[in-house]
């Protein structure tokens, strides 16, 4: 098959593929498969399942409840998207396996492997993989958080769509993926739209004045602000210039709990 101009290149192996039309049919993403912007393949080890019953799973050595992944269709499919990754792409991919064993993704972690080779993606089920194959095959491990999943796939596309919408040209506004939170480190401002009232909660004046200087401002004082307020851990260890401290400040006289 052909070389891939995408920007992004995403290998999946995975035994619910299906699942994925979540990413490839749907929103940002779709638009961005749509439009060759994203490149998302899979390889699902049951394909190379040889014997009659297709199996894909196997039993644990040491005894204990659940399977684990067969390790030849795994291996097998890893090979594969490993191969195809090479050819379309022209670079080694990074594997990456999702477990909350893994580097927890945060906006920082999504960026770099926007930034980054091309990816293949391995969702295990069941309790997991062998871990030799992790030593093997697995380049790095990552997480979503701290709590486990019956399978791998959510956690993949979760990783995926963090990472896709930081390429280039995805997000149809660019502006709108750096005004996210996590993009400055720090959390959203509000965000208001039609009518201008709801139960009689209207919308903040600033919004509706055209002044963006103001605008700007009230955004960027209400971003501080929230952060102080839920989450004052991403503040630490974080140098304000001194508008954002003179916002903040503001916040905070002006904060009634
Ligand atoms: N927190 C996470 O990112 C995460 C990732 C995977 C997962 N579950 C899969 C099923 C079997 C094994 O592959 C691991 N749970 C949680």
């Amino acid at each position: 098959m052909s070389r891939s101009d995408a920007s992004m290149w995403v290998g999946v192996v995975s035994l619910f593929p299906e699942m994925f039309e979540a990413l490839t049919r749907q929103g940002v993403t779709g638009r961005a498969v749509d439009k060759g912007q994203i490149a998302l393949e899979f390889w699902n080890p049951r394909d190379y399942a040889t014997d009659r019953h297709r199996t894909v799973d196997d039993r644990p050595y040491g005894g204990g409840p659940g399977m684990l992944m067969k390790v030849d269709t795994l291996r097998s499919a890893i090979h594969d998207a490993r191969e195809r990754a090479e050819d379309a792409t022209g670079q080694r991919p990074k594997v990456i396996y999702l477990s909350p064993q893994g580097r927890q993704l945060d906006q920082r972690g999504a960026q770099e492997l926007a930034e980054g080779p091309p990816l293949v993606v391995v969702a295990g089920r069941y309790e997991g993989i062998d871990e030799r194959v992790v030593e093997a095959d697995i380049d790095e491990e990552w997480s979503i958080g701290d709590y486990v999943l019956s399978g791998g796939e959510l956690p993949a596309m979760v990783l995926i769509d963090a990472a896709a919408r930081l390429v280039p040209g995805v997000l149809g506004h660019q502006d709108s993926a750096v005004e996210d939170s996590f993009n400055d480190g720090l959390l959203d401002c509000p965000h208001y739209t039609r009518p201008e009232v709801i139960d009689g909660r209207r919308v903040p004046d600033v919004l509706l004045s055209g002044h963006h200087g103001a605008i700007r401002r009230w955004r960027l004082k209400q971003s501080l602000g929230r952060t102080w307020l839920r989450r004052p851990d991403l503040l630490e260890g974080r140098t304000l210039d001194a508008e954002q401290q003179a916002l903040l400040k503001e916040f905070i006289e002006e904060y009634v709990p």
